[in-house]
Protein backbone atom coordinates (compact mmCIF):
# COMPACT_ATOMS: atom_id res chain seq x y z
CA UNK A 1 0.00 0.00 0.00
CA UNK A 2 2.93 2.49 1.03
CA UNK A 3 4.95 1.57 -1.94
CA UNK A 4 1.73 2.12 -4.29
CA UNK A 5 1.86 5.80 -2.65
CA UNK A 6 5.22 5.86 -3.60
CA UNK A 7 4.81 5.04 -7.45
CA UNK A 8 1.60 6.54 -7.42
CA UNK A 9 2.85 10.50 -6.19
CA UNK A 10 6.09 9.85 -8.70
CA UNK A 11 4.24 9.06 -11.57
CA UNK A 12 5.21 5.45 -11.98
CA UNK A 13 1.74 3.35 -11.66
CA UNK A 14 2.93 1.61 -14.70
CA UNK A 15 5.55 -0.04 -13.23
CA UNK A 16 4.01 -1.06 -10.21
CA UNK A 17 2.41 -4.53 -11.37
CA UNK A 18 5.69 -6.08 -13.06
CA UNK A 19 7.48 -3.96 -9.59
CA UNK A 20 5.59 -6.66 -8.09
CA UNK A 21 6.84 -9.56 -9.26
CA UNK A 22 9.97 -9.17 -8.07
CA UNK A 23 9.36 -9.41 -4.56
CA UNK A 24 8.74 -11.85 -1.85
CA UNK A 25 7.54 -11.34 1.91
CA UNK A 26 8.97 -12.61 4.97
CA UNK A 27 7.52 -12.23 8.37
CA UNK A 28 9.57 -13.04 11.21
CA UNK A 29 9.22 -12.73 14.91
CA UNK A 30 12.63 -11.41 16.91
CA UNK A 31 13.19 -11.87 20.12
CA UNK A 32 15.72 -9.88 21.99
CA UNK A 33 16.80 -10.99 25.47
CA UNK A 34 17.82 -8.67 28.46
CA UNK A 35 21.50 -8.01 28.36
CA UNK A 36 23.39 -9.50 31.28
CA UNK A 37 25.59 -6.71 33.55
CA UNK A 38 28.33 -6.34 31.54
CA UNK A 39 26.93 -6.60 28.20
CA UNK A 40 26.37 -3.68 26.11
CA UNK A 41 22.39 -2.57 25.87
CA UNK A 42 22.85 -2.68 22.14
CA UNK A 43 19.97 -5.39 20.84
CA UNK A 44 20.77 -4.73 17.12
CA UNK A 45 23.54 -2.33 15.43
CA UNK A 46 22.63 0.93 13.40
CA UNK A 47 21.75 -0.18 9.69
CA UNK A 48 19.19 0.38 7.18
CA UNK A 49 17.29 -2.22 6.06
CA UNK A 50 18.77 -3.61 2.79
CA UNK A 51 15.18 -4.85 1.14
CA UNK A 52 12.21 -2.57 -0.28
CA UNK A 53 10.05 -1.40 2.50
CA UNK A 54 9.79 -3.13 6.30
CA UNK A 55 6.68 -2.85 8.48
CA UNK A 56 7.75 -3.20 12.28
CA UNK A 57 5.02 -3.80 15.04
CA UNK A 58 6.61 -4.48 18.49
CA UNK A 59 5.03 -5.16 21.93
CA UNK A 60 5.06 -3.60 25.05
CA UNK A 61 9.11 -3.10 24.91
CA UNK A 62 10.78 0.37 23.93
CA UNK A 63 14.28 0.25 22.26
CA UNK A 64 14.06 1.21 18.43
CA UNK A 65 15.73 4.51 17.24
CA UNK A 66 15.57 6.32 14.17
CA UNK A 67 18.76 8.50 13.19
CA UNK A 68 16.88 11.67 12.38
CA UNK A 69 18.53 13.68 9.71
CA UNK A 70 19.84 16.23 12.47
CA UNK A 71 21.35 13.66 13.64
CA UNK A 72 19.59 12.89 16.78
CA UNK A 73 17.99 9.94 17.64
CA UNK A 74 14.22 9.24 17.75
CA UNK A 75 13.11 7.00 20.32
CA UNK A 76 9.95 4.83 19.09
CA UNK A 77 7.10 4.92 21.56
CA UNK A 78 5.23 1.73 21.73
CA UNK A 79 1.77 1.95 20.88
CA UNK A 80 -0.51 -1.74 20.28
CA UNK A 81 -1.98 0.32 17.44
CA UNK A 82 1.52 1.35 15.67
CA UNK A 83 3.20 -0.08 12.72
CA UNK A 84 6.32 1.78 11.47
CA UNK A 85 6.75 1.30 8.01
CA UNK A 86 9.97 2.05 6.42
CA UNK A 87 11.89 2.62 2.87
CA UNK A 88 15.30 -0.10 2.62
CA UNK A 89 17.75 0.40 0.53
CA UNK A 90 16.45 -1.64 -2.57
CA UNK A 91 13.43 0.68 -2.66
CA UNK A 92 15.68 3.93 -3.41
CA UNK A 93 17.90 1.96 -5.70
CA UNK A 94 15.09 2.03 -8.17
CA UNK A 95 13.67 5.49 -7.23
CA UNK A 96 17.23 6.29 -7.76
CA UNK A 97 17.96 8.10 -4.55
CA UNK A 98 14.33 10.01 -4.38
CA UNK A 99 13.65 8.76 -0.68
CA UNK A 100 15.00 8.98 2.24
CA UNK A 101 16.00 5.72 3.78
CA UNK A 102 16.69 5.54 7.99
CA UNK A 103 18.92 4.68 9.63
CA UNK A 104 18.08 2.79 13.07
CA UNK A 105 18.93 0.68 15.85
CA UNK A 106 17.48 -0.98 18.76
CA UNK A 107 18.89 -0.65 22.55
CA UNK A 108 17.77 -1.96 25.30
CA UNK A 109 16.94 0.43 28.13
CA UNK A 110 14.47 -1.96 29.48
CA UNK A 111 15.06 -4.56 31.76
CA UNK A 112 12.52 -6.87 30.01
CA UNK A 113 12.29 -9.43 27.13
CA UNK A 114 11.54 -7.77 23.85
CA UNK A 115 9.65 -8.88 20.80
CA UNK A 116 9.23 -7.75 17.82
CA UNK A 117 7.30 -8.15 14.66
CA UNK A 118 8.55 -7.65 11.32
CA UNK A 119 6.97 -7.93 7.65
CA UNK A 120 10.26 -7.73 5.23
CA UNK A 121 9.52 -6.53 1.29
CA UNK A 122 12.56 -8.66 0.24
CA UNK A 123 13.84 -9.06 -3.36
CA UNK A 124 13.22 -12.39 -5.48
CA UNK A 125 16.65 -14.36 -6.17
CA UNK A 126 17.53 -14.03 -10.03
CA UNK A 127 16.04 -10.58 -10.98
CA UNK A 128 18.07 -7.69 -11.77
CA UNK A 129 17.65 -4.97 -9.82
CA UNK A 130 18.04 -1.33 -11.24
CA UNK A 131 16.75 2.43 -11.48
CA UNK A 132 13.24 2.56 -12.84
CA UNK A 133 14.34 4.53 -16.68
CA UNK A 134 11.83 7.40 -15.58
CA UNK A 135 13.78 8.46 -12.38
CA UNK A 136 17.45 8.78 -14.35
CA UNK A 137 17.99 11.73 -16.24
CA UNK A 138 20.25 14.53 -16.85
CA UNK A 139 19.39 16.19 -13.23
CA UNK A 140 19.03 12.44 -11.39
CA UNK A 141 22.23 10.42 -12.81
CA UNK A 142 22.55 7.02 -12.02
CA UNK A 143 23.10 6.21 -8.16
CA UNK A 144 23.31 2.53 -8.55
CA UNK A 145 24.45 -0.02 -10.60
CA UNK A 146 22.15 -3.29 -11.33
CA UNK A 147 22.57 -5.69 -9.12
CA UNK A 148 21.61 -9.24 -7.66
CA UNK A 149 20.57 -9.15 -4.22
CA UNK A 150 21.48 -12.83 -3.85
CA UNK A 151 25.00 -11.51 -4.55
CA UNK A 152 24.60 -8.58 -2.68
CA UNK A 153 23.52 -10.63 0.17
CA UNK A 154 27.15 -12.90 -0.25
CA UNK A 155 29.38 -9.37 -0.28
CA UNK A 156 27.19 -8.39 2.91
CA UNK A 157 27.57 -11.23 5.23
CA UNK A 158 31.54 -11.36 4.38
CA UNK A 159 31.61 -7.72 5.84
CA UNK A 160 32.63 -6.23 2.14
CA UNK A 161 30.86 -2.97 3.10
CA UNK A 162 33.10 -2.72 5.89
CA UNK A 163 31.69 0.33 8.52
CA UNK A 164 29.76 1.77 5.76
CA UNK A 165 26.19 1.85 7.28
CA UNK A 166 24.25 1.46 3.98
CA UNK A 167 25.36 -1.66 2.60
CA UNK A 168 23.34 -1.58 -0.71
CA UNK A 169 24.80 1.92 -1.51
CA UNK A 170 28.55 0.40 -0.37
CA UNK A 171 27.77 -2.77 -2.87
CA UNK A 172 26.43 -0.79 -6.35
CA UNK A 173 26.61 3.00 -4.87
CA UNK A 174 28.13 4.94 -8.39
CA UNK A 175 30.90 6.75 -6.87
CA UNK A 176 30.24 11.07 -7.90
O1 LIG B 1 13.39 -4.74 16.56
C1 LIG B 1 13.23 -3.66 16.03
O2 LIG B 1 12.52 -2.77 16.50
C2 LIG B 1 13.94 -3.34 14.74
C3 LIG B 1 14.33 -4.53 13.91
C4 LIG B 1 15.08 -4.14 12.68
O3 LIG B 1 15.47 -3.02 12.48
C5 LIG B 1 15.36 -5.14 11.63
O4 LIG B 1 15.09 -6.33 11.83
O5 LIG B 1 15.88 -4.77 10.56
FE1 LIG C 1 16.07 -2.75 10.47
Amino acid sequence: MTKKMVFDILNLEKYLNENFKLTNYVLKIMKYRVPEANESNLGMHTHADAGVMTILHQNDVEGLEILTKDNGWLKVKVSPNLFIVMAGETLNVWLNGRLHVPLHRVLMRENKIRFTLALFELPKSGKSLKAIEQMVDDEHPLLFKPFKYEEFIKFHISGGQGIDKYAVKAYCGVSS
